[in-house]
């Protein structure tokens, strides 16, 4: 059974729900899911599992948010190399800019993305859910 964990940090909820839509998919695969906050994870904890769902919003201006995920995420890109991973995260008014410059940081350090990430536009619609949990599913 493969072990997966869902990291994410939400300001308004949004990309809360998307991190439970993650964890849904997953579970339904038959994963052994844990759903983190950013704060509750970090490198020591790579190691413990086989992919990682990454989760965060669009902040600053077209930035991952900058006290508690870009931290966690930065010490962390050191264990992403070979690492089986995909990202998610709500925006506002933008056009996803800070989902591709992420993209890009992440196959930099070698992490192999499973599936095309997954956008949602405030609060996930339907169609979001279901890509969510579809993300959910291809980590496993
Ligand atoms: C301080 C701040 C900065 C933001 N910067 C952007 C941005 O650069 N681009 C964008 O599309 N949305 C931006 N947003 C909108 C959020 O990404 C959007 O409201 C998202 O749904 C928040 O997700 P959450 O509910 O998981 O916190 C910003 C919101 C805040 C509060």
């Amino acid at each position: 059974m493969s072990k997966i964990a869902v990291v994410y940090w939400s300001g308004t909820g949004n990309t809360e729900a998307m991190a439970n839509e993650v964890a849904e998919g997953a579970k339904a695969a038959g994963a052994e899911v844990d759903v983190l906050t950013a704060s509750e994870f970090g490198a020591d904890k790579m190691d413990a599992y086989d992919a990682v769902a990454f989760g965060c919003p669009a902040m600053g201006a077209e930035e991952l948010e900058d006290s508690e995920f870009e931290p966690m995420f930065s010490d962390c890109e050191g264990k992403l190399g070979g690492k089986k991973i995909a990202l998610f995260g709500s925006y506002g008014w933008g056009d996803g800019e800070w989902m591709r410059t992420w993209e890009e940081t992440c196959k930099a350090d070698g992490a192999v993305l499973a599936c095309e990430s997954v956008l949602a536009n405030e609060a996930p619609d339907d169609e979001a859910v279901a890509a969510c949990q579809a993300l959910g599913k291809a980590l496993c």
